[in-house]
């Protein structure tokens, strides 16, 4: 089969068709649409991969599974989905007439920088937000910073492991730092910026970005997941705090 260059042909179907919901291009087709519609844990309605941005793509084994750009992320299905070799960056499927999501290059830096194993990107509005507090508030070089919330004991405290390879999570006492990057015209001109947030914030999950949205990765699809929902209660708890007048970061 050629691979570089070329369309799909049959001879990649079985990369993507799969009876296990749990296969990668089941389940991205799967949160894709829970994304758009469905409310999270939390009751909320969540609609931050709407208008055919954002998405997610996922490492699974020696393949990364990438959606199609600019399409309708919540109608897809899995033979929509392209499928790279993690090793040679080679894709060994591309279907027809579409172009693999411009967040590729963003995802491909949480696999390789973090060996993360899914990447989730947002447009959720509590982010915007939430970077154009931090400019006004902070200046345009301060990252999103939060203590004593209960529910950023749901991020990861850093990248180390203990003997039995778990991670630790963040105390409620310690302090969750996002940092935060400008916005670009173009998708994949994130990438340096967002590569430059992972190198001068070792210990992060996730980058904002201005006006834009936030990326989001973890070690496996669930962390991914839960690390997203986690933040994003985390962005709207601090807007909702602002707008009341009272601080996210106590002052003591
Ligand atoms: C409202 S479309 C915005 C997109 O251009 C961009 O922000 C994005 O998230 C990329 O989407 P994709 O459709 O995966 O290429
Ligand atoms: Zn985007």
């Amino acid at each position: 089969m050629t691979i570089n260059g070329s369309d799909h042909n049959l001879d990649s179907e079985h990369l993507v068709r799969s009876e296990d919901p749990q296969h990668p291009a089941n389940l991205i087709c799967t949160l894709c649409r829970k994304f758009y519609t469905l409310g999270w844990r939390f009751s909320r309605r969540f609609e931050q991969v709407t208008g055919t941005g954002g998405g997610t793509s996922i490492r699974h084994g020696p393949h990364i599974y990438i959606a199609p750009s600019g399409v309708q992320k919540e109608l897809m299905e899995p033979t929509d989905m392209f499928v790279m070799d993690f090793e040679s960056k080679e894709y060994l499927r591309k279907p027809k007439s579409h172009k693999p999501s411009a967040c590729t290059p963003l995802f491909m830096s949480s696999f390789t920088l973090r060996d993360a194993h899914c990447c989730i990107h947002t447009h959720s509005q509590w982010a915007v937000l939430i970077t154009l507090l931090v400019e006004r508030d902070f200046g345009p070089s301060a990252p999103f910073e939060i203590e004593r919330i209960e529910q950023i004991k749901g991020i990861p405290k850093n990248y180390a492991r203990d003997a039995n390879g778990k991670v630790a999570y963040l105390g409620y006492f310690e302090r969750l730092r996002i940092p935060i990057i400008e916005n670009t015209a173009h998708e994949e001109d994130l990438t340096d910026s967002l590569q430059q947030a992972m190198n001068d914030y070792p210990d992060t999950y996730a980058v904002l970005v201005r006006r834009h949205g936030v990326y989001v990765w973890g070690d496996n699809v669930h962390k991914a997941k839960t690390q997203c929902e986690s933040l994003d209660y985390i962005f709207q708890l601090a807007v909702e705090m602002h707008k009341l007048g009272l601080p996210w970061m106590p002052k003591d």
